[in-house]
Order: C-alpha cells, then structure tokens, then sequence
C-alpha cells in the first residue's frame, strides 16, 4: 500500500498515463470526425436517423473496427421509433390510423431533423405528445445513454485482458441497467463472433428487484469434441478469438404503459388516454423492425392495437387486447426497445475446447513396458514404443490428455540419483527434467526411449484413440545441454566462472542451470519458437510449462504469441505453484490452465473456500487444474487417509473443477512419503518403475477415474468454471455442492444438475442433512427432485432438508444427477 499526495512522483505518472488516454482520444477524435463526415452526408440524403446511430463501441480506439451488424440494427430501430405527434383523441381512432400516425410522424420528424445542424447532439422534436423514448448519441467515454448501463461483469481486467471462456461454456453477465424516475426498463445481451456478427440477442431479467442488478446467462457458440487434428477443426477454429457482449438498457415502455393502465381501467381515470397511449404503442411496436417480429406476430400486435383502440367495447376488453399469455410472451422474445443505450462492448477470449475442459494423465515413457531382467536382475527400461500400453490405460479410463515428462536426452554431470540423492548410480537413469547431454537437447528425443519417428508413432496412436498429448516443457538445461557451450551469455556466469545451479527455494536442483534471460532474451525466444514448433509438427498440441514462474512473463507472452499465431489450436498449462499476481498474469499471457493449490485444500472449509475460489469471477482469468498428486506432490491427506482418501480426492478433483489430472500409479495407492519429504519415496523422477497394473482392481481406485470421466464428459454440468453453489451441511466432515445448468444452455431443453457430496474423513463414516435449496435448481418444491447416484445407479428423493449417510468402506461420495 502507499499514499498518494497531488504533486508526488506517482501522481505525475498517473499524469502521463493520462496524457496517453489523451493521445488515445485523439485518435478516437479523428475517427469521430470521419463518422460525423459520414453522418452530414447521410443527413443530406435524408437518412436523417443516422445522426443519433453512432454507438460508442463504433469507433471504440482498442476495437479498430465498425460493429457493422450493431450500428444498422440501430438505424433500424430508431428510425421506427423516433416519432412524435399529438396523441389520438377522435372516436373513430383505430390502429391501422396509428399506425398510419406512426409513419407520417417519422417523415415530420425527418424534415425537423433536416433543418437542424448536423452537428447537433441530441434528438429533438417542436411537436407534443407521447416521444418515445430516443437512442442518444455517445461521443466520449464515459457519456450516458438514454438508459443507463453501468458496472458490467465479468468486465475486462484493468481493461486490456478479457475474461476467458471455453466454445460453449455457458457464463453469466450482469450489469446495472436503470433510468430516471418510476419509467420501466429492459436489458438484453447482444453477442457477436470474432467477426463482429450477431449471433445472439439474450434477454436479460433483473434479479434483485428496486436495485437494477441484470443478469443473463450465455455461451459463446457451441461445445465440441472435435481434435485438433480432425478435418472439421477448421470450423471449430473459425469460432475462436474474440467474442463482444454488449448490454443494450432498453426503455420499456409498454410495460411502464400496462402498469399505469390496469390502474386507471380499474378505478376509471383517464381511462381513454391510457387505452389509445396502448393502442398507440402496440401499432407502434408491431412495425417496429428492431423486435424482429413474424409476419403472425406483427398481425397479433395490429389486431391487439386494433381492439385496445376500439371504442365500441369496455375498457376492460380493449385492455384485454394488450394485457394478456400472447402479448406477454412476445414481450419476452421480440420486446418492443425504446432509446436502446449500448454499452462499450465486452470482450471475451473464447478459447477451445480442452482449453478448461480437460482430463489429463501423466505417465513417464520409460516406465511404461518396463521390467526386470531375470538374468541381471536390471530393471530394462520402457520406449516410446512400449509407451502405448499408458496411451490404452488412460483411454480406457477416460482420459482426454496424456502428459508426458520431458523425453529429451538427460545429462550426465552432476546427475541425480535415487530420491533424490546428489550422486547417482552406474545405472540410475536420472531426473528426465536434467535436459541436455551430448546427444542434444530440447530438440531431440532421447536415444533410450527412441527416435524422433517413433515419437510421432506415439502421437499417431493416441490421435487414434482421440488423445492429446501435452509434452513438457522445462526451460533449463543440465551442464552437458549443447547450449551450454552455443550460448553462455544464456548463462549466469559467477566470477569465478562457474555458473550456479538451479533452485525453487527450498528445492535445490543441481543437476541443471536455469537460464539467464538478461543478456539475449531475443534469441532465447527465437530458439524455443523453433522447438516447440518442432515438436508440434511431430504432433504435440499441448505444452505442460515446467516452473514458468521462475523465467520472465514478458519472455512467455513473446513465445506464446509468436507460437499461437501459427497455431492458435496450441495450449499452454502452467506448473505454477506460486504468488496470486504471477498466475494471475501468465494466465494473462496465454497459459490457458494453471496447477494451483488444490492438493494442500483439503478441510470442509479450505475446499469450500477454494471450489468458488476457482470456479468464481476469479475462473474467468485463471484456470485452476486440480491434480489430487502429481510426482512433486503427495500430501499428508493422501499418505493418511489410504484408498477412500485417494477416492475422495479423485472426487473432488474431477467434481470440482473443469480441468483436473491424474498422476499415474494413483490407481495402486502409491502414497509412501520420503521422510521428511511432501513426495514419493523411491520417486519415479530419479528411477524406472516396473509396475504391476494387475493389482489396479483390488483397490477399485482404476474404476472410479473412469466412472468419473464417464459422468464428466455425459453431463454438461461438468463443463464451465461458473456453476458452483456449496449446499449446505453441518458435519465438518461432509462437503456438499452443485453444478447447474440452466434450460437453455443446455441444449436439450432441461435444466441439468449434478449434486456432489463427500465424506473427507478417509476412516470414519458421518451422517449428516444437505440442504436443498430446490427453486435454485428448476426444482418444483411441491414436487421435490428423484436424484440418481451417478457412482451406484441407486435413486433417491430429495426436498428441501436431505439426510445422507457416507463411510469409507462403503461410498465415500455420491454423485447425483437431478433425474426430475
Ligand atoms: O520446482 P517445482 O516444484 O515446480 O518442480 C518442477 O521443476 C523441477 C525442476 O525442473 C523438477 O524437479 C525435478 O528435476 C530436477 C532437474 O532434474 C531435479 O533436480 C529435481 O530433484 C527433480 O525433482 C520437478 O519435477 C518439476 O515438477
């Protein structure tokens, strides 16, 4: 924290950062006057509307471009409703003559507005009556409409990097949208592709009644399985890049006029105006081109008009006309929008799918097909050719992602031996993350696991099966790395000409050298462009960024932009355990997931503290991947509470979040500490394991992973970082929450729900009541919910208060869909 005084060093940069908005509005200024040009000459061609059809977003500096879909839809809807004229006072006054009223007004005003100064700034009429309601002009940042749209969420952070979604993952907006006085309003989200079409117009609806909260929920475009490699990515691809939402605040005049109207027709005051004002507005909105009507709902609106003018009929029937299911429903879908007032246009990064919605699996190559050599007794280490059988066992439980640790050849200086002992064995293999040695480096595949040819023999066999395969990507090198010697200036060199090794205190790795990105960070950058996309013209599409947090995040966004641009499919996840502001801002950057804290959350509060943590506001810029161990991290909850401990974490791993991972060998209940140590003993990272997956289904651990993956990839509740509701429990041992999706996100025209409840104590069973809250969920209270336990296929019925019973040798969670 530090205080500001006028006159101080701060202020004066605050200054200057204003001088630069100063440049940016010139800018803005001159486009401005293009558009004012632009509008003078409509104006003399009588197109007098124009003059008010300039929405701020047209010309916004940072857009570079014309919303051309939003500015015409405008020119349409204010040229019908920019009229004026006395209002309709004889008894044979119908619709069809205010209709006719409503023409004759728009070439009167038309005329008006022709004498007037093009450069004038609001709209304005000589003659009386009831003027709806005007789109007025928005020139300057910070301008009101006519209605006033304020405070959006998700906003773009400090206005430069836009809240992130996957295609398809449905999210809410909310803004606060009012106006002067008792007048009604209305809001609806206008969404356009990259391309700045409108796909979308969706109502939004005030949540908290007198307080102008408005609230939507959305998606950009639709979910897809298609793979990167598959021939109709390419209209995947075409969805991705930048999506805008703008709210549009909306006078609502026919409701403010039906409120007012069944008022007066009750206690008979003013009755005739009220009924011809509604005749009026009806006939009005029925041509109105903005509301988007059919040609059987414009004849619905002419004939409501019709009756509510007719005088032969009593008040109560000609309100009738206009107040009823037909009229109301299309005030929902086709409302008729007076004085529209956009909103600066929000942007959203709409990445693909994958890029959130994610079940990874880590498995080393070499252990894979590994064995014991009877005679030598030697373990003989796997190849990537004998990685296939981890390629089939994450098929066979579900997963999308295989990871795989550094394949590069490993160094032989100072080489690490078993648990992490500083010197190694004649046959210890060492840390794979000890890249570089005589044979290459970052570019080269170890001789010991294979070729470069059967790398992308691997690639081509878990494409078959419809896996990805994310590589890692650790940028250092052990002292034999060819770099070493091709670039010392990438070294920090200490006085006496030794470089120091590598740390992230308190971790010491002494078989590597981190690199030094001060003496030539532009050919660093340029180098490792040219290796990943070496690696992803073998096939690789994701990148697992070991430690990305320890180089500069100005060195990543250089190489993920220059990488994206000529792949945009490429993903980036982020070994970042670290500070809140570094994730935060590789995020920023382009790493699409983040391994976060989710292994060290494990009591009823952390856990309810950390799943809206990351599936909040905060899931917009980070996504958080929930790993229950990975081979750095095995936590005391893992070592302690044995297979239910290692069910519950799955549990909550793969319920909690929308990208989560599995570190092999969790099937067989892998979870002996090192003394002293938070990871394995006898740790992979320093050895080949020759393991037996026959002893995987008597613990059952294998099953669950793969039920988990089933019911993740079956309901879409799984999918999105913005769903999750705690429920309320009082056991602290019983966590419980709720994935929703509302109706009609989902496609098939139910609302689907997936409800989670978990006994964290890995020895004892608990009892407990969740509740409910059954309207949250498009639940009917008078008929309750059947719930069906995703896990066991048993059904239950559930209402507001719900008793569940959990103990570790039986279930220590269900997963329950709302059946109905
Ligand atoms: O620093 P983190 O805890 O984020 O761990 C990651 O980076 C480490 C350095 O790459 C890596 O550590 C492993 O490789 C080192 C280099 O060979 C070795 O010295 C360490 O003993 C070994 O644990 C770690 O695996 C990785 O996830």
């Amino acid at each position: 924290m530090a205080q500001l005084r006028c006159g101080s060093s701060e202020f004066r940069t605050m200054w200057s950062k204003g001088r630069f908005a100063g440049v940016l509005w010139t800018t803005f200024g001159k486009f401005t006057e293009k558009l004012s040009t632009f509008n003078r000459f409509k104006l003399r061609n009588g197109d007098f509307m124009h003059k008010f059809a300039v929405p701020r977003h047209t010309h916004h500096p940072r857009m570079g471009r014309m919303e051309n879909a939003q500015t015409s839809a405008e020119v349409e809807r204010t040229s019908s409703t920019s009229t004026t004229s006395a209002p309709a006072t004889k008894k044979s006054d119908s619709a069809e003559k205010a209709t006719k009223t409503t023409r004759t007004r728009k070439t009167t005003a038309g005329k008006t507005t022709r004498t007037r100064k093009a450069a004038a700034k609001l709209p304005s009429t000589t003659a009386v009556g009831e003027m709806p309601a005007q789109t007025l002009p928005v020139t300057e940042p910070g301008q009101f409409g006519r209605v006033n749209v304020l405070d959006i969420t998700p906003g773009e952070e400090r206005g430069i990097y836009p809240a992130r979604v996957e295609l398809g993952e449905p999210f809410k907006v909310t803004a606060q949208v009012f106006i002067e006085g008792r007048t009604k309003v209305g809001a609806t989200l206008i969404v356009r592709n990259p391309r700045g079409k409108e796909m979308e117009r969706v109502p939004m609806t005030c949540v908290n009644k007198g307080l102008d909260r408005w609230s939507a929920e959305l998606k950009c475009g639709e979910r897809s399985d298609v793979k990167p490699w598959d021939p109709e990515f390419a209209a995947v691809k075409r969805q991705l890049g930048e999506w805008t939402v703008t709210v549009e605040g909306w006078e609502d005049t026919y409701a403010s006029w039906l409120h007012d109207a069944r008022i007066k027709v009750k206690v008979n005051d003013d009755v005739e105006n009220a009924l011809d004002s509604g005749a009026e507005l009806l006939a009005r909105w029925a041509v109105d081109k903005d509301a988007k009507l059919n040609a059987e709902e414009r004849k619905t609106l002419k004939e409501a008009a019709k009756t509510a003018a007719d005088r032969t009929l009593s008040p109560e029937e000609r309100l009738a006309a206009a107040d009823n299911a037909a009229i109301e429903a299309l005030h929902e879908t086709n409302p008729l929008r007076d004085g529209i007032s956009p909103s600066e246009p929000q942007r959203f990064k709409v990445e693909r799918p994958t890029s959130s919605f994610a079940a990874w699996y880590q498995f080393f190559p070499r252990s894979e097909g590994a064995y014991v050599d009877q005679a030598t007794g030697k373990i003989v280490q796997g190849t990537l050719k004998t990685a296939v059988s981890g390629l089939e066992r994450a098929k066979a439980e579900g997963f999308d992602v295989v990871y795989l640790p550094p394949i590069f050849p490993i160094g032989v200086t100072n080489r690490k031996g078993r648990n992490n002992s500083l010197v190694a064995g004649p046959d210890d293999p060492g840390s794979p993350f000890g890249i570089g040695s005589s044979f290459g480096g970052h570019d080269t595949v170890d001789p010991l696991l294979g070729t470069m040819d059967d790398f992308k023999s691997l690639v081509a066999k878990a494409h078959e099966l419809g896996l990805e395969i994310a590589l890692d990507f650790a940028l250092q090198c052990s002292p034999d790395h060819p770099w070493v010697k091709a670039h010392p200036n990438w070294f920090r060199t200490k006085p006496d000409g030794t470089i120091a090794f590598a740390e992230n205190p308190p971790k010491k790795y002494q078989d590597i050298y981190p690199i030094d990105f001060n003496a030539d960070m532009p050919g660093i950058e340029k180098e490792v462009e040219r290796i990943m996309n070496l690696w992803i013209e073998a096939g690789v599409t994701i990148f697992r960024v070991d430690n990305p947090h320890t180089k500069p995040v100005r060195f990543w966004q250089d190489v993920i932009a220059a990488v994206t641009k000529k792949h945009p499919e490429v993903l980036f996840l982020a070994e970042a355990f670290t500070r809140p502001g570094m994730m935060r801002a590789l995020s920023y950057v382009g790493f699409t997931q983040s391994h976060c804290y989710f292994p060290w959350r494990n009591t009823k509060e952390e856990l309810s503290e950390y799943l809206l943590e990351t599936n909040g506001d905060d899931g917009y810029y980070q996504h958080n991947t929930f790993w229950p161990t990975t081979p750095d991290i095995l936590t005391a909850y893992i070592r302690d509470n044995g297979i239910a401990g290692h069910a519950v974490r799955a549990v909550l791993a793969a319920m909690g979040s929308p990208s989560w991972g599995i570190y092999n060998g969790y099937e067989l209940i892998e979870n002996k500490q090192r003394p002293g140590f938070e990871e394995q003993i006898d740790n992979e990272k320093y050895e080949v394991k020759v393991r037996d997956w026959a002893k995987a289904d008597k613990y059952g651990i294998a099953e669950l992973l793969t039920s988990l993956n089933r019911i993740r990839r079956e309901h879409k509740a799984a999918f999105g970082y913005h769903n999750v509701t705690l429920l309320r429990s009082n056991d602290p041992s019983i966590l419980a929450f709720a994935r929703h999706t509302p109706a009609e996100l989902t496609g098939t025209g139910k609302a689907e729900t997936l409800i989670v409840v978990v006994n964290l104590d890995g020895h004892n069973a608990h009892q407990d009541e969740i509740h409910f809250e059954m309207p949250d969920f498009d639940v009917d209270p008078a008929k309750g919910a059947h719930l069906r336990d995703e896990l066991t296929g048993r059904e239950f019925d559930w209402k507001w208060d719900n008793f569940v019973s959990l103990a570790p040798w039986a279930d220590v969670a269900h997963i329950f869909t709302v059946v109905r």
